[in-house]
């Protein structure tokens, strides 16, 4: 408005024209209930973090892919009660295709190795950073969507897989200055838990049910999994109260001794198996067998782990495991191994935030041309091709500020390192002014700006 100019002005400032809006608009200008807008100053810190999550996929050997947000619901199908598909954005669409956001991407992962399955050359190392989506009921205030790293590795049997992914989870940890003092990796196997329980009566088929009933020990406590475990999983009180005590063990040998009389070694050799290859990897302080860990998701098979804040203050950070089955489930003719993690990016920006690792990511541009004045806006816009042919940043100043501490400001406001001024005087002589805006000279000391002949705009 003029007052707000005008008293823009009356502080030294040109007037630097803003959007004034309705106190009614008549239209909502939140974004939708439990999704973000990303401002480019948030952005900043959002493309950061992805930038952090590509370069260790890069450094491991990822490659990148992506999908479309939206699937059919048939692809998450599961009936052993967890929260992620009981909370699915879901809908029937105007051909009356029954649809869904996608509350994760491993599925859509699984659905595209065996879209192609003829030419997929195993093992294959893929990562993306889906959105990915929740329908979760307003009043408990809680995001409905998030960008998830996910990292799978398909079709390799060994533990070696999961060596490599706990790695990659520790390799970006370190990258952002989160240290082994800072966060830990909770690491268990649901094979050893299903000898275990398999031992207590439970069948194959009610495995998957009842590690999404353990997978809240955390969140409800003890007493509510044993409730839990009874009343939704017909047990006996007496196995929900030893499946509960078994999730206590504090090694993998004590784990391995409630393992019934000739039961399968393999869980307890592939878990013995991790911690070692992760010493010789060298991020065995990162990692601790926790048997309370079973993740809640149904379709893990073997290793499954989580990354914790050890002052025991946010959520899981980050997830994981491997899931054997769900390529089969999907139509695979065999089982096809695979494993993989999903690194979720709101609690890992409360982690940074709490430990000051949050980095300073200001608005900046190599360069800002201004022309002297609208009759040099033709050769201003020439100058800043010639720049940008050099490869250089460079923000054109659109309409020429009256003042030259105008100019300055908005420089300044966008972050520019140096000013190009396009004036009548230097052009005659086929040269611009270059003003060094990070140099603390003062206006006598004339070495911190330079005339530079049009002929090397290229080279600056
Ligand atoms: O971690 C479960 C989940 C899935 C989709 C969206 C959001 Br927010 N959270």
């Amino acid at each position: 408005s003029k007052a707000a100019a005008a008293e823009q002005r009356s502080r030294g400032q040109n007037a630097v024209v803003s959007v004034q809006c309705s106190t009614t608009p008549p239209v909502e200008l939140e974004a939708c209930s439990g999704t973000r807008d990303w401002y480019p100053e948030e952005f900043r810190l959002q493309r950061w973090l992805y930038e952090k999550f590509r370069a260790t996929a890069r450094a491991t050997g990822f490659e990148e892919y992506d999908a479309p947000v939206l699937e059919r619901q048939e692809l998450y199908k599961r009936k052993a009660g967890e929260e992620i598909t009981q909370q699915m954005y879901a809908f029937v669409d105007q051909d009356g295709v029954e649809v869904t956001l996608r509350p994760e991407m491993t599925p859509t992962l699984a659905r595209m190795v065996l879209g192609r399955a003829q030419s997929m050359m195993l093992p294959l190392k893929w990562f993306s950073i889906p959105q990915c989506w929740r329908f979760e009921t307003t009043q408990r205030g809680r995001k409905r969507e998030h960008y998830q790293w996910n990292m799978d590795i398909i079709g390799c049997k060994s533990v070696s897989a999961e060596t490599e992914l706990l790695f990659a989870v520790c390799e970006f940890f370190k990258s952002i200055g989160i240290t082994s003092a800072d966060v830990g990796i909770k690491v268990n196997s649901r094979k050893v838990m299903a000898s275990v329980l398999d031992s207590y009566g439970i069948t194959a088929e009610k495995f998957a049910p009842v590690c999404i009933v353990m997978d809240k020990l955390d969140k409800i406590g003890a007493d509510a999994v044993k409730a839990e475990l009874v009343d939704t999983q017909g047990l006996p009180a007496e196995t929900a109260a030893k499946i509960v005590e078994c999730l206590a063990c504090k090694t993998v040998s004590d784990l391995e001794a409630l393992c019934g009389e000739g039961a399968d070694q393999t869980g307890i050799d592939e878990l013995k198996r991790l911690f070692e290859l992760a010493e010789d990897y060298g991020y065995g302080d990162w990692l601790i067998f926790d048997a309370s860990v079973v993740r809640g998701l149904a379709y893990y098979t073997g290793i499954v782990f989580e990354g914790f804040d050890r002052a025991g203050e946010l959520r899981a950070i980050c997830g994981g495991g491997r899931y054997d089955r769900l390529l089969s489930l999907y139509g695979a003719v065999t089982e096809v191994p695979a494993c993989g993690f999903g690194f979720g990016d709101c609690v890992i920006v409360e982690l940074l935030k709490d430990k000051g690792l949050l980095p300073e990511l200001p608005k900046s541009i190599e360069f800002v041309v201004a022309a002297f004045n609208e009759g040099m806006q033709g050769k201003a816009m020439k100058a800043a091709s010639m720049i940008r042919a050099g490869g250089s940043d460079v923000d054109m100043l659109l309409e020429p500020k009256k003042k030259v501490a105008s100019t300055f400001d908005y420089a300044n406001r966008i972050g520019a390192r140096y000013i190009v001024f396009v004036a009548p005087q230097e052009w005659e002589n086929d040269m611009v002014r270059i003003k060094d805006l990070r140099a603390d000279y003062t206006d006598k000391d004339e070495e911190k700006q330079l005339d530079v002949k049009l002929s090397d705009l290229g080279r600056v």
